[in-house]
Order: C-alpha cells, then sequence, then structure tokens
C-alpha cells in the first residue's frame, strides 16, 4: 500500500496514519494540504489518503468536507481518532514568550490554542501555515519567518526543537477525527460497530425538505452521529448536507433509509460503511431489524405474486 497523508511528516494526520496497520512499514506521500492528498488518491499514485474530517473543539474540517463531496467519487474505508495536544516550539534565540512577535500554525489549531495566545502572547501576530508540522519545520530553516510554532509534541522532539510551553490548548481532551479515503471499490464487511458517511444534496424547489431527509433516518431507527451544511459554491442558499450515521450498508434498516434518501435527494452520494473506531453495537428496535425487514418485503411480494 502507498498511502498520501497531510504532511510533512510530524502532523497529527501522519499519527493517525500510523495507526493503521502495516502503514509504518509502507510507503508514506506527504501532501501540501488535503486536496493534494485526495487528488493523489483520485489519479492512481496512491492507493489510499489519511486527511483530518473533524475536530471536537473546532468542528468540521471544511477543505475535506468540500472535497470528498465533489468531484470524482472517493470512498471512505475506515476512521482514526486521535488525542490533540498542542506545544509551543520556538526559534534559537527565543527563550521567553515576550519575544514572540511572529506565530504560526495550521488555522484549525490556532483555533484551538487561541484564548491561551490572546491571554499569554496578545501581542503576537498569527501567520497560517498549511500544517502543524510545517510551521514547526519552518523554525530549522536558516532564518525562519516566524518565532514560534503551535504543533505536535512528537514534531518537535524530532525536529530537536525549543519547546517553551506544554499543553497550550484550550481544550483538554481534545480529539481529531481522520478519515482514511480510497477510489471506489469492495465495502468493509461490517464490524457490528460501523459508521456510514453520506452527501446529501438538499432539495431546493420544496418547503420541507430537511424534514424529508432526517424522517427517512428516523422512521428505519437509524441514529445520526454528525450532520453539516456546506456551501455548494453554486450560490447563495444551496447547500449540501454532509451526514454521519450509525450502522452499515449491509443492514436492512440502512439499505431502507438509502433507497428513501434517493427518492428525496437523488444526486445523494455514499461514502461508505466502515467500522467506527468507537462506541457500541448500536440499539435496534424489533420493527427495524433485519428480520422485520425482510419479512416485511416476502409478505408484500407474496401479495404481488397475486397480481
Ligand atoms: O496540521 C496538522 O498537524 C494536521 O494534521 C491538521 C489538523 C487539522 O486539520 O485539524 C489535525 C489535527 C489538529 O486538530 C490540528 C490540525
Amino acid at each position: 500500500m502507498k498511502y498520501a497523508y497531510l504532511g510533512p511528516a510530524g502532523t497529527f494526520t501522519e499519527s493517525a496514519l500510523l495507526q493503521v496497520p502495516g502503514a509504518v512499514d509502507a510507503q508514506r506521500i506527504p501532501a501540501t494540504n488535503v486536496n493534494v492528498a485526495l487528488s493523489m488518491v483520485r489519479e492512481g499514485s496512491v492507493d489510499a489518503a489519511m486527511v483530518p474530517i473533524e475536530n471536537s473543539v473546532e468542528g468540521g474540517v471544511s477543505a475535506t468536507l468540500d472535497a470528498i463531496a465533489q468531484g470524482q467519487a472517493l470512498q471512505i474505508i475506515a476512521e482514526i481518532l486521535v488525542p490533540i495536544s498542542f506545544v509551543l516550539a520556538v526559534r534559537p534565540g527565543i527563550t521567553s514568550l515576550d519575544q514572540i512577535q511572529l506565530i504560526s500554525t495550521h488555522g484549525h489549531a490556532w483555533a484551538q490554542c487561541r484564548l491561551w495566545a490572546e491571554a499569554s502572547i496578545p501581542a503576537a501576530v498569527f501567520t497560517p501555515a498549511s500544517s502543524t508540522a510545517a510551521a514547526a519545520v519552518a523554525l530549522t530553516e536558516n532564518e525562519p519567518q516566524h518565532d514560534a510554532a503551535i504543533c505536535n509534541p512528537l514534531v518537535a522532539e524530532e525536529r530537536g526543537l525549543n519547546v517553551l510551553v506544554r499543553g497550550v490548548e484550550d481544550n483538554i481532551g481534545a480529539v481529531t477525527r481522520f478519515i482514511l479515503v480510497t477510489r471506489p471499490g469492495k465495502i468493509p464487511a461490517p464490524s457490528g460497530v460501523d459508521k456510514s458517511t453520506l452527501i446529501l444534496p438538499l432539495p431546493q424547489d420544496r418547503p420541507g425538505a430537511l424534514m424529508e431527509i432526517l424522517e427517512q433516518f428516523s422512521a428505519r431507527g437509524v441514529n445520526l452521529s454528525r450532520i453539516e451544511s456546506r456551501p455548494t459554491g453554486e450560490g447563495l442558499g444551496q447547500y449540501f448536507f454532509s451526514v454521519d450515521f450509525e450502522g452499515h450498508i449491509a443492514d436492512e434498516r440502512v439499505a431502507a433509509a438509502l433507497s428513501g434518501l434517493h427518492r428525496v435527494s437523488p444526486e445523494l452520494r455514499f461514502l461508505g460503511s466502515y467500522p467506527a473506531a468507537q462506541g457500541v453495537e448500536p440499539f435496534v428496535d424489533t420493527h427495524n431489524s433485519d428480520a422485520a425487514f425482510s419479512d416485511a418485503r416476502a409478505w408484500v411480494k407474496s401479495l404481488r405474486d397475486r397480481l
């Protein structure tokens, strides 16, 4: 397997990739951003890409939500959770917080440390980097453009950077969720605790369209675990929903919800069913069990056989 990931080496995304069985010894290609990583998958130069999709503090990663919603179809085959804690690394010569004028990191990381930064280095100006590791690596250049970087403790250690402060995140216990993305292919077999992801364009032409979408899930007892709206980019008021729910396409209730959704929003995209990184087997009412669905189907068929 050959993997792309949001690089350079030392990002939290690489930490997520290293949790994938076999990835430690596999070829790992750093990409400068999420779009580049996903393009490598689409054009076939790698087998899969690891990209961030949401953080428990800052929410959805728009670049990923948008890139997998549009363009050539992709599939999610796994999710990985990584606990997030940041350090403040500094360039040689900086020994105290009041010397820091320019501070760099990834936008999502900055959002998770903003309160600490406002209180501790109020005069410092933030300059965005393509990743936390890119900001850290830049401190090792001959003439660094910034004085400090907020990054993964591992990259600071690997690059021999001076760390002034540890644990600069505003929320202890933050977690980022990453997804492993391939070209569409075989769907991982149900594990018992699975998740599925959909992109659902919101039908424009009628009131109650969102309700129609939601009732497809609720009528079959399918529990949503994330729903976010994103603009399609085609004009004000035009949205799609990015939705995760508990269950696998092999489950009858999920298949029934999907066929209902296809009628309501025919342009929907199924992004895959894959083992959930945490959670318990979902509670399924008797009337939403696989057996109840196949009994009902057989009953209707017996009636239609009389046509
Ligand atoms: O910059 C990194 O190290 C990344 O892996 C990206 C990213 C993100 O996009 O949210 C991942 C985890 C952290 O929440 C901060 C940044």
